[in-house]
């Protein structure tokens, strides 16, 4: 795929998304995390990328939603749909589905949308959708104890590149890798020639240490898994609550999880984490032991009547003999049991093990000293024994659970791109359950109607974008085939009959389900929605105005055209016969159009054909307020709500007449008959 003809991508773009691992399938798949992970790239222009891409794969040519007002409607549902997401990236991937003119894209969503109906949106499952996030990379991974050496040129680019984690040094011989074996605690030879060599140290030969990079570094793999450890558990959650399918072992990665630390290290393992303790408390505890001697020994002393002839003390006062020869001369026992409590103290706190014991204990002397001392040399070589066995322990337990973990690496994806995707798929499902959506059916091709022309057909439709709730707004039905006036009273609901209507059209061309009990629709090429004009234009708009439908009259076919109350661009007898025009031009071109006006009859007598004119009836008037059936009369001038209060005052004016007639004695009294007579004379001007 050539990155640069995706619409929107230019070179700077291309050459960020070339760094994923594979753009072609990214973008195939809307996945906007991924297309969002390449240098630059935020989620919403990846989901601008992701819908260029899917246009160019479809060859849609795009423009579907023509005017300001359809793009308005697409937003308003979309934002109806995105609401109902736990995600960002669901809501991030709900902008890479948009109306399409294409076949192969509107039936691609609807597959997807099919599925997405059959979700169950669970209390428990969208609580558990809440901590997933798209997965990160694991960052700057550096190890600074180990590193790689070879003497080769280009083997050395190949190890820097493939193993950024470690140093690659270039050494000449195996003098150099012994003295890299001083600076590093591991030093991994890439080099065949060096099999056999010895050499001080933890020195490696693995000529294959490239191709095994967890082995060699499985603080890559456990950075990653460590950084992403609460996504992985969400998205674990969500697979147990939501019983989804998956190739991954969940128990096996929730394992390895709990076995990990946040900073990539491992965690619960008993002899590390003794050892660990035993090097960080190592001279609290030979301190201690020191105390425990010296307590002894004190103790010893006090309590001690030691007699020493005369002749003795005198040697010993004339040789300069100090306190030690006493000691070991007259208290020897009482010191050996000393040392020995400070030994078993250090031991008991460090919790040693039979080799380190054997160090422990030479860090008391035998040779009788007060106060009693640690062997400092003793203490070091301990010190270095327990921290080389901790770094032996912990770099085994990395490995094997960096192996562990590795392999789970692709599964771990899948299970948290599947988690997100079940974030978009339950939105749709919200959607369509809160709205009492359907899937449309599409009239693919026109021969599928013997040759009759197919606009669209909505039966209980209750349109998404008004505030009411859903069972305050009564269903609409309204079928439409070529060219159609619709008319009607004041707030009948002719304008949110437009907005039910190309919200219809728009779920239906995204390839969703759509807010009716039933809807066929022909598939459009484009949309081209009017909304109301505010005011009488100016001469310049007045002609832009103009010059738009001039442009629409041309290339109607596949359009679907909604217009509301045209006529208040300019004044009422101009509007008729402009409207009137651009109608003629529209059903000439076999486009689908419904205008709704308030000069419905003015524009039919304007027009060189029989126009449909369709109407929104007031059945009444109920304490002065209309009472309207909302869903049009099919080819029947609506009476307008002037003409509804003249004929109910007409009624009420005839009756109070024959009342009045009743009341005085037979005879009619005058202005009791000139009332009903004037709203008869003005009801006549209706006709
Ligand atoms: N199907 C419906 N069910 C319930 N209420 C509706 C329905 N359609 C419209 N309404 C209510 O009627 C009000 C007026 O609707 P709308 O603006 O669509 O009428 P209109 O015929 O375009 O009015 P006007 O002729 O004044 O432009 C809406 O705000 C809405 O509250």
């Amino acid at each position: 795929m050539d990155l640069e003809s995706i619409p929107g991508v230019g070179e700077k773009t291309a050459r960020a998304l070339s760094d994923l691992d594979d753009p072609e399938q990214a973008l195939r798949a809307g996945d906007v995390a991924t297309i969002a992970t390449a240098p630059g790239i935020s989620q919403g222009r990846a989901a601008r990328i992701a819908r260029g891409a899917i246009r160019d794969e479809h060859d849609d040519p795009g423009g579907f939603l023509a005017t300001s007002r359809a793009r308005e409607i697409y937003r308003e549902v979309l934002g109806l749909l995105k609401d109902r997401t736990v995600t960002n990236y669901a809501a991030a991937r709900l902008e890479t589905i948009y109306p399409s003119p294409c076949r192969s894209r509107i039936e691609e969503v609807r597959e997807f949308a099919c599925d997405a109906l059959e979700r169950d949106p669970d209390p428990d499952v969208l609580e558990a959708l809440d901590g997933v996030e798209p997965l990160r990379e694991s960052g700057d991974v550096r190890v600074r104890e180990r590193c790689l050496a070879t003497m080769d040129a280009e083997r050395y680019s190949e190890a820097r590149e493939a193993i950024p984690e470690l140093s690659v040094e270039v050494v000449e011989d195996a003098q150099g890798l012994a003295e890299l074996a001083r600076g590093y605690s591991t030093v991994i030879a890439l080099d065949e020639s060096f099999t056999g060599v010895t050499i001080d140290g933890d020195v490696q030969v693995r000529p294959d240490a490239l191709e095994t990079p967890a082995e060699v570094v499985p603080e890559r793999p456990l950075a990653f898994f460590a950084r992403n450890r609460n996504r992985l558990r969400a998205a674990i959650a969500v697979h147990r609550v939501a019983d989804l399918e998956t190739d991954c072992d969940l128990d096996a990665l929730e394992d390895g999880l709990s076995r990990l630390e946040d900073d990539g290290t491992v965690a619960g393992d008993e002899e590390l984490d003794r050892l660990t303790t035993a090097v960080d408390d190592l001279d609290v505890a030979a301190g201690a032991a020191e105390s425990v001697a010296n307590d002894h020994l004190r103790e010893a002393i006090r309590e001690e009547d030691v007699t020493i002839e005369g002749a003795d003390l005198l040697s010993l006062v004339e040789r300069g003999a100090g306190v030690d020869s006493l000691l070991s001369r007259e208290l020897a026992d009482e010191y050996a049991a000393a040392v020995e409590a400070a030994r078993e103290h250090l031991i008991d706190a460090l919790d040693l093990d039979t080799g380190e014991a054997e160090i422990a204990r030479r860090a008391f002397s035998d040779e009788p000293t007060f106060p009693v001392e640690r062997d400092e040399d003793a203490v070091s070589r301990l010190r270095e024994e327990l921290t080389a066995a901790k770094e032996r322990r912990a770099g085994r337990l990395k490995r094997d659970l960096a192996a562990d973990l590795a392999d789970q690496r692709a599964d771990a994806r899948d299970l948290v791109h599947a988690a997100l995707e079940l974030d978009v798929e339950l939105a749709i499902a919200r959607f369509a359950d809160e709205f009492e959506c359907e899937l449309p059916t599409f009239v693919w091709d026109a021969a599928e109607t013997a040759g009759t022309a197919t606009g669209f057909t909505i039966e209980g439709g209750c349109s998404p974008l008004l505030p009411e709730p859903l069972e305050e707004i009564d269903p609409v039905d309204y079928e439409v085939s070529g060219v159609a006036l619709l008319s009607g009273v004041n707030s009948g609901g002719k304008t949110s009959l437009l907005d039910l209507v190309a919200s219809v059209v728009v779920l239906a061309h995204m390839g969703l389900p759509v807010p009716a009990e039933d809807a066929e629709l022909r598939r459009f090429d484009d949309l081209h929605y009017h909304a109301k004009t505010q005011g009488t234009l100016d001469a310049g708009a007045f002609e832009s105005t103009v010059r738009e439908f001039a442009d629409l009259a041309q290339g109607g076919e596949g359009s679907l055209v909604l217009v509301d109350e045209l006529e208040s661009i300019t004044e009422p007898g101009a509007s008729a016969k402009i409207i009137a025009g651009i109608l003629e031009a529209l059903a000439e071109n076999d486009a689908t159009a419904v205008f709704v006006s308030h000069l419905a009859d003015e524009i039919r007598e304007m027009a060189n054909y029989e126009v449909t004119v369709d109407g929104i009836e007031a059945v009444g008037l109920v304490e002065g307020e209309l009472e309207v059936n909302r869903s049009p009369v099919k080819d029947h001038l609506a009476r307008s709500t002037p003409e509804l209060i003249v004929e109910k005052l007409a009624t009420e004016a005839g009756t109070d007449a024959g009342e009045a007639t009743r009341t005085n004695g037979g005879e009619p009294a005058a202005d009791a008959q000139a009332e009903p007579l004037f709203y008869d004379r003005l009801l006549e001007k209706f006709d």
